[in-house]
């Protein structure tokens, strides 16, 4: 057995709450281990974020080259060199995942551990290091920052193809003929027009009645048409049950609302939703409970039912992003380092689906509010209504923001625009500052930019 190390901090994951976490930990003097079993940065770094977002946009390159014309601008065949876009992305990936890396070995952090963590027994973690080296370390403040990873459906013969999984789909060196998505959530959608523009014929499954099940109805269908008028192909309702090798390339057997048939495919991408990093972290060890779906459960205030282990970023379950990961070290560091109390609980949500045009959404859908029993109002405007939208050429999708009938407060958007992610965030700047919707309708923006919208959308109100 080796000797037990003693810190007064432990980060289990190098994730978006477990990096600045550690640094702030180390810089309020606390002796601080983090162990990172794979890369520095976590998946938004490595296989998420930013290696997702820098080949969305050789997408859109490919996509505006394409449509020169338009403009009036003659173009060249436009060809794609798959082994170009993957190197950009290996680049930007490795720019980043370094300056993390220099980051956490800038700050006074005393080890950063490169290995797998599991819990030995409570405020004791077992480390199997990459050299093959066991520690033992133990610490009074645990944080676990360990994410999520792809999972894997259970569908006959899965175990006996080749499948690529949002990591392995960014490594391909070459464009696939044909790939066939199991999927219509954030991934599956952000991947399927990602390739469909790189050259790809792409077949989107999704069980769900449409894409995106939590968007509204309208949000999720206009979508779905975009991705068709791209010419991705959209199987909703519809269900994977067995996988085989076939002809070089995969066959899928589906069923679902147009009966069952066979897709054959060049290659296939699971994006069926994630499962969280515990099943080797053995929690119950140190007596840290888990929700039914292996989520670990914490308070408003992020720590667990042990006093002193906390649990961060998606591991804990709720939304999956980078930024609310981020708050929650924001939430974790004042709580434990500066005696605050301060809660997650009803905090803000927003996030952006990297679809072009995209997807900024805060707040309440339509039918969430609904649901709730508010009373709504409901503006709703083409994005083909907006001077700049006309002028770029660029004038799919529409604004759609959820009004309180009885206090005109802003309860939610979902904009499906070039600049969708920025003008939802505008609208999540009202909402923080409560507001009303006829402050931005009577407000003055400067034209002709997408903002002006805001004059313009309530205006619309449909009821
Ligand atoms: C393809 C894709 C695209 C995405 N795009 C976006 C986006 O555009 N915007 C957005 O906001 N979010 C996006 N996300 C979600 C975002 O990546 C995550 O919400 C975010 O990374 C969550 O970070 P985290 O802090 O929970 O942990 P993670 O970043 O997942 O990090 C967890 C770390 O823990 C390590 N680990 C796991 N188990 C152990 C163990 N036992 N011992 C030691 N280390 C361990 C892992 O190796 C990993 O490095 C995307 C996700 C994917 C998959
Ligand atoms: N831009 C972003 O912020 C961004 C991008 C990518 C991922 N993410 C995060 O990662 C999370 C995971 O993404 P995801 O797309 O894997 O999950 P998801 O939960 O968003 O979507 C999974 C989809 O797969 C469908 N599905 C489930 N089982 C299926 C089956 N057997 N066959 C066909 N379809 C099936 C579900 O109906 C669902 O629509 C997201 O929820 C999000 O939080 C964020």
């Amino acid at each position: 057995m080796p000797e037990i190390e003693q810190f007064d901090a432990i980060v289990i994951g190098s994730g978006q709450a477990g990096n600045p976490l550690a640094k702030a930990l180390a810089k309020a003097g606390k002796r601080t281990a983090v162990i990172e079993s794979k890369h520095v940065g976590g998946t938004c770094v490595n296989e998420g974020c930013t290696p997702t977002k820098t080949m969305v946009a050789s997408g859109r390159v490919a996509y505006l080259a394409r449509r020169g014309a338009d403009y009036g601008v003659a173009t060249g065949p436009i060809t794609i060199n798959m082994e170009k876009i993957r190197e950009r992305k290996r680049a930007v990936v490795k720019s980043f995942r370094e300056g993390s890396e220099r980051a956490i070995k800038a700050t006074d952090c005393d080890a950063l551990i490169m290995g797998e963590a599991s819990f030995a027994g409570p405020k004791l973690v077992r480390v199997q290091a990459k050299d093959g080296a066991e520690r033992l370390i133990a610490a009074e403040l645990i944080f676990i920052n360990t994410g999520l990873r792809s999972s894997v459906p259970e569908l006959e013969g899965i175990a006996d193809v080749p499948y690529l999984d949002n990591a392995s789909v960014m490594e391909l060196g070459e464009v696939p003929e044909h790939l066939v998505v199991l999927g219509g959530g954030y991934i599956g959608l952000e991947f399927g027009q990602l390739f469909r523009r790189l050259g790809s014929r792409v077949t989107i499954v999704q069980s769900g009645t449409k894409l995106l099940g939590r968007e509204d109805d309208d949000v999720a269908e206009e979508v779905r048409k975009i991705l068709v008028q791209d010419g991705v192909g959209v199987l909703l309702n519809t269900k994977a049950y067995s996988v085989w090798k076939d002809d070089g390339g995969i066959a899928v057997a589906v069923s679902g609302s147009e009966g069952e048939r066979t897709i054959n495919g060049s290659h296939l991408l699971l994006a069926v939703g994630r499962v969280p990093n515990t099943d080797k972290l053995n929690p119950a060890a140190a007596g840290i409970e888990l929700d039914e779906r292996g989520y670990i459960r914490v308070d408003e205030f992020l720590e667990t039912n042990v006093s002193g282990v906390y649990a961060l970023g998606d591991v804990k379950g709720g939304p999956a992003f980078t930024h609310i990961s981020y708050d929650d070290y924001r939430v974790a560091a004042a709580n434990v380092l500066e005696g605050k109390r301060i809660s997650i609980a009803g905090r803000m949500v927003p996030s952006t689906l990297f679809i072009d045009p995209e997807l900024g959404r805060i707040g309440l859908t339509e039918a969430e509010a609904r649901s709730q029993g508010l009373k709504v109002r409901i503006a709703k405007m083409p994005a083909s209504s907006v001077a700049r939208a006309l002028e770029t050429d660029e004038s799919r999708g529409f604004l759609k923001i959820i009004v309180d009938a009885e206090t005109d407060q802003i309860l939610g958007a979902a904009i499906l625009a070039v600049e969708g992610g920025e003008m939802a965030s505008m609208i999540q700047i009202a909402m923080m500052g409560k507001l009303p919707f006829t402050a931005l309708r009577d407000g003055i923006w400067s034209h002709p930019t997408w903002s002006e919208a805001l004059n313009t959308v309530f205006f619309n109100f449909q009821h």
